[in-house]
């Protein structure tokens, strides 16, 4: 099987001056279905790495191959295409459109997919459905909750089928119980085969993943 995510040596250094060494020379395999957190202090590198994994950034030295994929090999609209297509992504911040409905955030998930209106509304509802949000799919975010938000967003998220959920604090601006049940949600993904890269700050949340990776000074380790 093909891994979906494969570092080999992949590191970031910020050209400065002065130069600075945010990660340092990394091997990573996330096999397809895992579910891991990274988690380590502020300004170890969590940023530098998702950005690299998110293929927002690029890699100063190594390989990395995302679906059997080298990254490295691609133009940035070719990387930006593949980013559309295979990652999730779920903030902290929720980012939703305020004046656009629950249903219309996410069918501007698929906005740049080619993917013809009525198969889109079809899918973002398909999405909704599957976060519990589809007796809210005409709310606007200003009349739900954070954890009704967050949903949104994870629905956003999942609509072009990603292969990888990359969440940043997904529940850094929930309270403990509706924390609870988005990450219920993600146990949930989970279960039916989603692969999940999430950074926390939080071992509680880090917890709940099969595998944890710490990021320290930019030297990423395997903990379990
Ligand atoms: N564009 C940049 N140019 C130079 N240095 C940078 C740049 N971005 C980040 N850094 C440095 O790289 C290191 C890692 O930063 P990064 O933002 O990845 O950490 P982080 O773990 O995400 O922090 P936080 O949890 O506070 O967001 C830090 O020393 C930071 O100052």
């Amino acid at each position: 099987m093909t891994a979906v995510i494969e570092l080999d040596a992949v590191s970031r250094v910020y050209p400065g001056p002065p130069p600075v060494a945010a990660l340092h020379p990394a091997d990573l395999t996330v096999e397809p279905g895992q579910y891991v957190a990274v988690v380590g202090p502020s300004g170890s590198g969590k940023s530098t790495f998702l950005n690299l994994i998110g293929l927002l950034d690029v890699p100063s030295t190594g390989h990395y191959r995302l679906d059997g994929i080298d990254v490295g090999d691609l133009t940035e609209n070719h990387r930006a295409a593949l980013r559309g297509r295979r990652i999730g992504f779920v903030f902290q911040a929720f980012h939703l459109l305020p004046h656009r409905t629950a249903l219309e955030n996410v069918m501007l998930g698929m906005l740049y997919q080619g993917v013809p209106r009525p198969e889109r509304q079809q899918r973002a509802l398909n999405a909704l459905t599957e976060v519990r949000l589809d007796h809210r799919l005409q709310a606007l975010p200003s009349q739900m909750s954070g954890g009704e938000r967050q949903r949104v967003a994870i629905a956003r998220a999942l609509v072009n089928e990603p292969s990888l959920l990359l969440c940043d604090e997904p529940t850094g601006n929930l309270d403990t119980a509706t924390a609870e049940t988005v990450l219920e949600l993600f146990h949930g993904l989970h279960a039916r085969g989603m692969t999940l890269l999430m950074v926390t700050h939080n071992d509680d949340v880090a917890g709940r993943a099969d595998r944890v990776v710490t990021i320290r000074d930019g030297l990423l380790e395997e903990q379990r």
